[in-house]
């Protein structure tokens, strides 16, 4: 049964499971968690683990084979559109219409997501991730980094309550990252906004994780606070730990532990 709205976890997933097709086997396999309110949860795994696949099911992008999914205590098979008004997300994979300027692509999200006083918002937002510059200039000819801040003004027009990040930082120089992860960890901050983040960074997950899902063909092989993850396979960061899990390594540290 779904928790009342709102005291429900930022996200609930209970046995989540994707088949792109009945002879394959499935990119997602059963996935069960409790994301709490305000927590910032990674989700790692290697290439084709299932974690953009996971994402597009939260977001009720992709319908589930099995399991079911609630979103801020909302069924996202029955209301998806009740908790879509209160999340957001930003994916290197989605392409803003390139012909529209920077402004015009926030304007018309800021008007999908019925934004009060979009024009301010818009402008807020340009000024904290450094775009008023680019407010002018087609969306299609921004550089892959100037893109990446574009969606990520798009990913918190609504001032999401939850926030779903796939590869946040991956098109961005070391400076422009950290500059990326540094905004990010004050905006949660002081919005108290939850974020599930895939990445492939590991220092980032390190930076910014307080929970680490990490998958393996669709599966939870492990998980824990990046510090504990650290102590129970012996490693210095989370760089070790992730190719630990990857070539198999966690019975090992399973057997120490
Ligand atoms: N549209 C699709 N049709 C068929 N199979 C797909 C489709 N999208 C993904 N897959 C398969 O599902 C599995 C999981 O893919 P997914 O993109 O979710 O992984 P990922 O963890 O996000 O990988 P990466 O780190 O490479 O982005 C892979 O085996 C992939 O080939």
């Amino acid at each position: 049964m779904t928790p009342p709205a709102d005291t429900a976890p930022a996200i609930l997933a209970e046995g989540l499971t994707k088949r792109y097709a009945s002879d394959a086997p499935p990119a997602v396999d059963g996935l069960s968690f409790a994301m709490p309110r305000g927590a910032t949860w990674g989700l790692l795994g290697g290439n084709g683990a299932g974690k953009t696949t996971t994402i597009a099911m939260l977001l009720g992008l992709l319908v589930p084979s099995g399991g079911r999914v609630a979103c801020l205590g909302q069924d996202m098979a029955k209301d998806r559109f009740a908790a879509l008004a209160r999340m957001n997300f930003s994916s290197p994979y989605i392409a803003l219409p390139s012909r529209l300027s920077v402004a015009e692509n926030l304007r018309v999200y800021a008007h999908l997501y019925d934004v009060p006083h979009a024009e301010r918002r818009i402008a807020e937002l340009a000024a904290q991730l450094q775009l008023t510059e680019l407010l002018d200039r087609p969306a299609g000819n921004l550089s892959a980094g100037q893109k990446t801040r574009v969606a990520l003004a798009k990913s918190l027009i609504n001032r999401p309550e939850l926030l779903l990040l796939d590869e946040p930082t991956a098109s961005l120089d070391p400076d422009t990252g950290d500059w990326v992860r540094s905004w990010l960890e004050r905006y949660r901050a002081e919005s108290g906004c939850a974020i599930l983040l895939a990445s492939h960074n590991m220092g980032e997950v390190e930076r910014l994780c307080d929970h680490v899902l990490m998958l393996k063909q669709g599966r939870v092989v492990d998980q824990g606070s990046p510090a504990a993850l650290l102590e129970r396979y012996g490693r210095d960061d989370m760089e070790q730990v992730f190719l630990d899990i990857a070539r198999g390594r966690q019975r090992e540290a399973e057997a120490v532990a």
